[in-house]
């Protein structure tokens, strides 16, 4: 790789502030140059939606990128939402993941309401050439919201070790524990490999 940034593809800024705080901290920091470009998403498991989407990232920008996606997954059902996370917070919120688990827990215990984000960043060195993925994973509990309701379900985790969610921490805290955070550890080393090649 000629020099030291990577393109990563988002429509999301929440998503890019982090990445771009985690891959500038370390020995080799990275640069993160943002493409917002509409990828289509498909169905199917974590991996087949981020191969899939990076792809078709790498054919958009003609070259290499990154591309990053995030599932919220319920113990209680099996891992779903999982990937279509996304379409169950537009539509239900806050309140309705939780209500989704009220079944499954007595009031005000946690049991039952498992769960962990994973993150899966997908790397295209470009377009037809085969996807490499790499997966982070935080455990935790889905818990009423707490904290601000900036980005996504951030104030409905409470990630296990912690007593506040991940919308009430320290950013900084969050990006040295979180799904994303041990996602990107895995991608920097390739992609500090791929520079000493
Ligand atoms: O353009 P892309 O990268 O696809 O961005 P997106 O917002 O569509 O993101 P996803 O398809 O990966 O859907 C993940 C959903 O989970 C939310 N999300 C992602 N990371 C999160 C995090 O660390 N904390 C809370 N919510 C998060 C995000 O806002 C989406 O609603
Ligand atoms: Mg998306």
């Amino acid at each position: 790789m000629p020099d030291k940034s990577i393109v990563f593809v988002t429509g999301n800024a929440n998503k890019l502030r982090e990445v771009k705080a985690i891959l500038s901290i370390g020995d080799v920091p990275i640069d993160v140059v943002n493409q917002e470009v509409d990828i289509p998403e498909i169905q199917g498991s974590t991996q087949e939606v981020a191969r899939a989407k990076c792809a078709a990232a790498a054919q958009a920008v003609g070259g290499p990128c990154i591309t990053e996606d995030t599932a919220l997954c319920f113990k209680a059902l099996n891992g779903l939402p999982g990937p279509y996370i996304k379409y169950f917070m537009q539509d239900v919120g806050h309140a309705g993941l939780n209500r989704m688990l009220d079944g499954f827990t007595k009031p005000g215990s946690l049991e039952g309401r498992e769960a962990w984000a994973l993150c899966t960043f997908a790397y295209s060195p470009g377009p037809g050439q085969e996807v490499l993925i790499f997966e982070g994973k935080t455990d935790g509990h889905v818990v009423p919201a707490r904290g601000p309701t900036t980005f996504g379900w951030d104030a409905t985790f409470q990630p296990d070790g912690f007593t506040e969610t991940y919308a009430e921490m320290d950013p900084k805290v969050k990006n040295t524990i979180s799904h994303r955070y041990r996602a990107l550890e895995k991608l920097r080393v390739h992609l500090q490999a791929l520079r000493k090649e």
